[in-house]
């Protein structure tokens, strides 16, 4: 759902808030209440490089917008990562706060890959 950079020159943030902003207008935030986020950087799916653990500010900017208008919803939102999620990164990934579980493309078709991956959640 991201973009390095907007229609508009707009940083990756800016779009990632502008899109999420679009949706919460038209949600009710209430309805939120234990809703699972998936968060596939476009860079990484399929690419065989997930995201650096230094874009963690990617995944808050999920739970900011949200917690801007309903804190309490925020904080029962789980966010899965997805995006070339491979046995040898899997547990840095999870280990990331904010990042809940995963969305396992390519590495689940690949029963010892995707078990080892399960077992680093
Ligand atoms: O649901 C899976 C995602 O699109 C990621 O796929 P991938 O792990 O092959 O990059």
């Amino acid at each position: 759902m991201d973009k390095a950079v907007g229609p508009h020159g707009q940083s990756h943030l800016n779009v990632i808030g502008t899109q999420l902003d679009a949706v919460l207008d038209l949600a009710n935030v209430a309805s939120l209440s234990n809703a699972v986020i998936a968060y596939e950087p476009v860079r990484a799916i399929g690419t065989g490089n997930a995201t650096a653990v230094g874009h963690i500010i990617e995944y808050r900017c999920l739970r900011w917008k949200i917690a801007e208008r309903e804190p309490e919803t925020s904080a029962s939102v789980r966010d899965f990562y997805g995006g070339s999620v491979k046995p040898e990164k899997a547990r840095s990934l999870f280990d990331m706060p904010d990042v809940d579980g995963g969305s396992i493309g390519e590495a689940s078709l690949d029963a010892k890959s995707f078990l080892s991956i399960c077992h680093s959640v």
